[in-house]
């Protein structure tokens, strides 16, 4: 049987779990979700310092994963950390929760809207648009303005941001289906699909079911070309376990 290794690249816990409850709902039962965060680096990723530390900590996680023979790997952030990179060290599939519901979104709509956090955060996004050839698609981008925290704080405030911008977009920017910015908003996708009666997507349980695609397909990483094996050496100081 499959495992996909999910990775929450924050060290949040919380976030952790609601990420892997997500990723658990989506997965064929056949499929062993293990669902991790890096061992250091930032609680919550919200600009483009935070990213540069946490894609440390997904290149620690893709290379144990790796060694412990996973199948595949989720990038279970927004803004993608690492991608790329991570695509180096694995020989099984890398897929981003940004680039699975954006690819998802363009199947069942000729446009969507996504909604994050923080307004800062919103270029991230734009720049992934921008990489996956999807920025015609997108008729906008929202932010309920607050951290990615608040998703954990057990308020609901959060939660009931996310709904009303989802209400919100789906009034005003005629799109056909909402992409969910965060990987602490994955386990609102459901209820939401319900209510707005559209697609609102969330990029954990489509980065599963892309995993499980491919390689139920038999394709895993390209070792041909640019996504081969780094170069060998030797990697020194607080940075050696990436060796
Ligand atoms: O950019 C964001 O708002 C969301 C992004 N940050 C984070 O810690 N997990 C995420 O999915």
């Amino acid at each position: 049987s499959l495992c996909i290794q999910v990775i929450n690249p924050n060290t949040t816990q919380a976030m952790t779990e609601t990420i892997a409850r997500a990723a658990r709902e989506a997965a064929s039962p056949a499929t062993e979700i293990i669902a991790v965060s890096p061992t250091q680096g930032v609680p919550s990723i919200e600009g483009h310092a935070d990213e540069a530390i946490a894609a440390l900590g997904v290149l620690e996680q893709v290379k144990r994963g790796r060694e412990q023979g996973v199948h595949g790997h989720v990038i279970a952030c927004f803004g993608d950390p690492g991608l790329l990179a991570a695509r180096e060290l694995a020989s099984g599939p890398v897929i981003g929760i940004a680039e699975a519901a954006m690819h998802m979104a363009t199947m069942v709509a000729t446009r969507f809207s996504v909604v994050t956090t923080l307004p800062r955060t919103l270029i991230i996004a734009r720049h992934l648009l921008q990489q996956y050839g999807f920025t015609h698609h997108c008729a906008a981008l929202h932010a309920i303005d607050l951290p990615v925290l608040a998703l954990e704080d057990g308020s609901g405030l959060a939660q009931e941001k996310v709904r009303s911008r989802c209400l919100q977009a789906q009034r005003e920017d005629g799109c056909g289906a909402i992409v969910l910015g965060c990987g602490g908003m994955a386990t609102l996708a459901r209820d939401l699909t319900r209510e707005l009666g559209m697609p609102v997507i969330d990029g954990v349980g489509a980065a599963v079911k892309i995993v499980e695609s491919l390689v139920s397909l038999g394709l895993g990483t390209s070792k041909y070309g640019d996504l081969a094996f780094p170069c060998e050496k030797k990697i020194t100081g607080a940075l050696q376990h990436l060796n």
